[in-house]
Order: structure tokens, then C-alpha cells, then sequence
């Protein structure tokens, strides 16, 4: 089980669709408040929680990340304007006593377009060597050429009870 949380189009639904059923689109509806999908991969069933990422929607993902096995943070990389914002979200999430410990997984998506983030700009923006108490990874990845989400789903597996 695990919980797809980040700010606003990021691509977090988009993951969800990819993932679930190979299907890419560029019209994807904003989320409203959740969705949940259940999907088996090989023998490893991933329930999974896609989040909204709109401010309204944000004091919710404590709630929905709450006794996952994993949390994913969505970024899109190529919108450096919204990395402190989503820092300081993030910083929040990791803040609440109910996460500790929970491992992170944070996703720089859209790496198919240019001036994307790397990954070693995503580790510096968002201050991902200051996390401590739980495993954090970073890939850079693109739902729209599949590209990364191979080793994510992987991932995803060896951390799923
Ligand atoms: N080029 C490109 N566009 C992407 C990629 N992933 C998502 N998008 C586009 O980004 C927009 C937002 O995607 P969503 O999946 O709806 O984002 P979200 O994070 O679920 O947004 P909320 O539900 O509002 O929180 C859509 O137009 C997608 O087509 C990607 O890897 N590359
Ligand atoms: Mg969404």
C-alpha cells in the first residue's frame, strides 16, 4: 500500500493511469480530494492512494499517507518556480509524529521536456539530505515515455507488505 501525494500537476494521476494501465493521456482531470486504485503486478498487489495536490486538498495527505509502506512525492521537474513550495509541503508531511520512519520515494516527472531537473538538483532544492529516520530515494522519470518507471515500480515492490 502506498500514497501518491505533491503538488498540483505534477503528473501524480498521471503515474496512477500509467502504472495501472499503460495508458498516457495529456487530458487528465484534477484530482478531487482522492482517488484509490488497486492494481497486481506479477504476485505484489499495490493498493494505492492518489491524492489531490491543490492547496485546499493538501491538509489531507497526513491522513492518506498514514500507515502506508511507502510515500511517493510527485514533482514536475521542469517547474523550478514551485520547488520551494513543494519543500515546504513536503518538509510539512515529513514533520507529522504518525509518518516517522515511513520511507519516501520522491519522483522528478516530465524529464521527456526540456530543462528538466536532475536528479542532483532535486536532492539540492528540495533538501533531501537534510531527511533523516527513514530511507529516501529520488529517480527522474517521465509517465508520458514511460521512461524511469521500470526501476520505480521496482522500487516500490521490495517495499510493499
Ligand atoms: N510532458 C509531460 N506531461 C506530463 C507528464 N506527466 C503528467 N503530465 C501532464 O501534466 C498535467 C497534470 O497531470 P496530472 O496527472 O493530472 O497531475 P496531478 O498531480 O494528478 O494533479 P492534481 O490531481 O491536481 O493534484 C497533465 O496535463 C498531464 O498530461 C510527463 O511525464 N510529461
Ligand atoms: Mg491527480
Amino acid at each position: 500500500e502506498f500514497s501518491v501525494v505533491g503538488l498540483q500537476a505534477s503528473g501524480k494521476t498521471s503515474f496512477v493511469n500509467v502504472i495501472g494501465s499503460g495508458q498516457w493521456s495529456e487530458d487528465v482531470v484534477p484530482t478531487v480530494a482522492f482517488n484509490f486504485r488497486k492494481l497486481r503486478k506479477g504476485n505484489v498487489t499495490f493498493k494505492i492512494w492518489d491524492v489531490a495536490g491543490q492547496p485546499k486538498f493538501r491538509s489531507m495527505w497526513e491522513r492518506y499517507c498514514h500507515g502506508v509502506d511507502a510515500i511517493v512525492f510527485v514533482v514536475d521537474s521542469t517547474d523550478q518556480e514551485k520547488f520551494e513550495t513543494a519543500r515546504f509541503e513536503l518538509q510539512s508531511l515529513l514533520s507529522q509524529p504518525t509518518l516517522q520512519g515511513v520511507p519516501l520515494l520522491v519522483l522528478g516527472n516530465k524529464n521527456d521536456l526540456d530543462g528538466h531537473a536532475s536528479v542532483q538538483d532535486l536532492i539540492r532544492e528540495l533538501e533531501l539530505n537534510k531527511i533523516t529516520g527513514r530511507p529516501v530515494s529520488c529517480y527522474s522519470c517521465s509517465m508520458k515515455s514511460q521512461h524511469n518507471l521500470d526501476i520505480v515500480m521496482q522500487w516500490l515492490a521490495d517495499r510493499s507488505h
